[in-house]
């Protein structure tokens, strides 16, 4: 049985986004961007024809959650110390007894607790865990996805055997 891993590391599979972090109840950065780059690994058993599975599902799933967050805003909606407030056109962001005005179509709120690399790379893993049938059928036995947000910094997060 021989065991395949597979990365990919396209770049295209990138976004444009801006952030903060937010380090405590009344520290954060200030708003910025980055360029950020995702890649995902596969563990996976060749088979009997030397294929371990068509990758290309899973490249068009990754495009696809990065045109999602692409030039947008991205805001935690899980933080214990940032609450959104719905107001018309836009999101208030209560921080430290201040109030952040976001335009909504400029805004992605994602179910994360801070918008840092370690936390988006969790959300892409869970997006690709979602069709779990899927990845049971492909027999993947472990999944590690990656984000940078610039070169030689990334998050990661990981899924069965690796
Ligand atoms: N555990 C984490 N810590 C920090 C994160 C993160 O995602 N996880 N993110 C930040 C900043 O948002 C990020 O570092 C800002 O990046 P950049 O503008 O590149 O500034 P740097 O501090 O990385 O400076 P460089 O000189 O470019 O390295 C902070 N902490």
């Amino acid at each position: 049985m021989r065991v395949a891993s597979l990365e990919i590391h396209k770049e295209e599979f990138s976004f444009s986004a801006g952030h903060f972090t937010i380090f405590s109840a009344t520290e954060r950065e200030q708003l910025h961007g980055h360029n950020y780059h995702v890649s995902i690994a596969f563990k996976k058993v060749i088979q009997n024809n030397g294929l371990s599975f068509d990758y290309r599902v899973y490249k068009k799933k990754i495009h696809a959650l990065c045109a999602q967050l692409d030039r947008h805003f991205l805001l935690p909606g899980q933080s214990q110390y940032l609450r959104l407030e719905e107001e018309g056109d836009y999101w208030l962001a209560h921080f430290n007894n201040k109030k952040i005005p976001f335009l909504k179509e400029d805004v992605v709120i994602l179910p994360l607790s801070n918008i840092t690399i370690e936390e988006l790379s969790h959300w892409f893993l869970q997006k690709i865990l979602e069709d779990a049938q899927e990845v049971k059928n492909h027999g993947i036995r472990g999944i590690i996805v990656k984000v940078y947000n610039g070169p030689g910094q990334s998050g990661g997060a990981a899924w069965g055997e690796n």
